[in-house]
């Protein structure tokens, strides 16, 4: 499966070089500009038919300048159309000027705009060059046009929202729907940015596809393109321990459930053999929801060393349910020196607080044999210096974590972020709100586990067992449940 525009990540920068590249290649900057301006129109055009008038909202560069052209082609159309600019617009340079200079349509400062009934809103005020929090007058046109829930279509972005991050600088429109070019940025799949644009539509403006292609970012939205030829086949004469053994460590009697999900989870993921290791209190509780899983009681070091003999078990899964304490440090310390296959989640990592470092040397060597799935909170007591600094992206501090963990990283969230030590990252986006109920982080674990177990490269059983969990949540509905949704797990082939 090819990566394609549709699963390509520019962050505004490379967006920009990729645009220098085009005009040093001879392609006509200002036609560019035009093509951006036209694709607005039509969006706008296409999704309010009847609109009485669109207003057009101008910055002071090139988003801007394409705003310009859509002013121009919007009254071409037979349309209503009122202007407003942010700044001097006879100081706007370049494509924007000229833009600017072949627009019909009288403007006025945008401090005077007040929305009125049927007001449908092109937002060109600033798109990938925001570089600060948007400017007071900003701040109240964005209010102003909430209050009044007049329509919005962003060009490139909506104006408040930064294309690397997500974040909001400020304030920032919310979109009915969003152009954007050539390719998707990150602040349209990475929360909050997200919620802000609506449908994104990204549009061919004619830029060739190599120069985005030769910017090599490593960045893609997660998706089968990244993964399926690592996905292990389902072969009908494969023996079950070619398809690998999976172990999820249990907590003791009071809380073996998780464990049990993660279990069920990963025979469904394909592993052949799945084994709940628990501690003897905990046997007669397993025991009793336990079929296709077996069971294996497994208490002190020794007991693990000896479980661990058997070279077959291939991979792990540790910290659904499993307490914080020394046992957990001491297993996943046994568990690193077979240098075999570990996902660690939620107390697995907790675990590692007071000494991250620790659990980072135990898997320091070789090619990563760890997945970590930390959720937000999970993820700033193994790194806390990447989780305040504002500077960095959820894509910026899933890469740095993976390096320094030399582990997959999955940042989880609505927006999930997988990343490898070797600084290749996806984004997630198929996974439904319906995901965020008791047990699911337990399952995405089990699934992981699941395909380590079959010898899947731990990048590549990170962001598929993401996206296998949410194609399974969707099918699921929206009442799902932990159990329901181990029943949709799908392999895919
Ligand atoms: N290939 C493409 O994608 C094309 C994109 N186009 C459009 O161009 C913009 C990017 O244009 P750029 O001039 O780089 O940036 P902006 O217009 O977003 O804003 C820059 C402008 O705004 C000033 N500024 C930035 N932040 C603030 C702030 N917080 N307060 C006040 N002023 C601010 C900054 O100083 C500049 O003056 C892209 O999004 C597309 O819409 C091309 O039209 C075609 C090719
Ligand atoms: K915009």
């Amino acid at each position: 499966m090819a990566k394609g525009r549709d699963n390509w990540l520019l962050t505004p920068s490379a967006m920009g070089e990729v645009d220098a590249a085009a005009a040093a290649s001879g392609i006509d900057s200002f036609g560019l500009m035009e093509k951006a301006g036209q694709a607005v129109t039509a969006a706008v055009l296409k999704l309010f038919p009847g609109g009485e008038r669109f207003v057009v909202l101008c910055g002071p560069g090139n988003n801007g300048g394409d705003g310009y052209v859509a002013a121009r082609a919007l009254q071409e159309s037979g349309a209503a159309v009122a202007l407003y600019h942010l700044g001097d617009p006879s100081k706007l340079k370049g494509d924007a000027a000229t833009a600017r200079s072949r627009c019909p349509v009288p403007a006025e400062a945008l401090e005077t705009y007040f929305p009125m009934r049927g007001d449908v809103i092109v937002d060109a005020i600033f798109g990938a060059g925001l570089a600060r929090s948007v400017p007071p007058v900003v701040v109240d046109i964005v209010r102003r046009v909430d209050e009044a829930g007049a329509p919005v279509v962003a060009v490139d972005l909506p104006s408040g929202i930064d294309g690397r991050t997500g974040t909001v600088m400020g304030a920032a429109f919310k979109a009915r729907h969003t152009v954007t070019f050539m390719t998707r940025k990150p602040g349209h799949l990475l929360l909050p940015g997200r919620l802000h644009c609506g449908s994104v539509e990204t549009v061919d403006i004619g830029i060739p596809f190599r120069l985005v292609e030769a910017k090599d970012v490593h960045l893609f939205v997660n998706g089968p393109q990244e993964w399926l030829a690592a996905l292990p086949t389902t072969d009908a004469t494969a023996h079950k321990f070619r398809r690998g053994h999976l172990t999820v460590f249990s907590g003791p009697a009071t809380a073996t459930g998780a464990a049990r999900l993660a279990a069920a989870a990963g025979l469904r993921a394909g592993a052949g053999l799945v084994t709940v290791a628990t501690p003897p209190d905990a046997i007669a509780a397993n025991a009793a929801h336990l079929t296709a899983v077996m069971l294996k009681a497994v208490e002190t070091g020794n007991d693990l060393d000896d479980y661990l003999r058997d070279e077959r078990r291939t991979a792990f899964v540790l910290g659904p349910g499993f307490g914080v304490g020394p046992k957990a440090r001491a297993f996943v310390t046994a568990l690193a020196a077979t240098g075999r296959h570990l996902v660690l989640d939620a107390d697995g990592i907790t675990a590692f607080a007071e000494d991250p470092q620790a659990l980072f040397s135990a898997f320091a060597d070789g090619a990563p044999r760890l997945v970590l799935t930390p959720h937000e909170g999970e993820f700033a007591r193994l790194f806390p210096d990447l989780a305040d600094d504002p500077a960095l992206s959820k894509v910026d501090r899933a890469r740095q974590a993976a390096a320094r963990a030399n582990a997959a990283v999955v940042y989880k969230g609505a927006d999930s972020v997988i990343a490898a030590p070797d600084g290749r990252a996806v984004i997630n986006e198929n996974a439904p709100a319906s995901l965020a109920t008791a047990g699911s982080g337990d399952v995405l674990a089990g699934i992981v586990g699941g395909l380590l177990a079959q010898g899947m490269p731990a990048f590549e059983a990170a962001a598929a067992g993401v996206w296998l969990h949410g194609e399974a949540a969707s099918k699921a509905g929206a009442s799902l449940t932990a159990e329901t949704l181990i029943n949709h797990i799908d392999r895919w082939h």
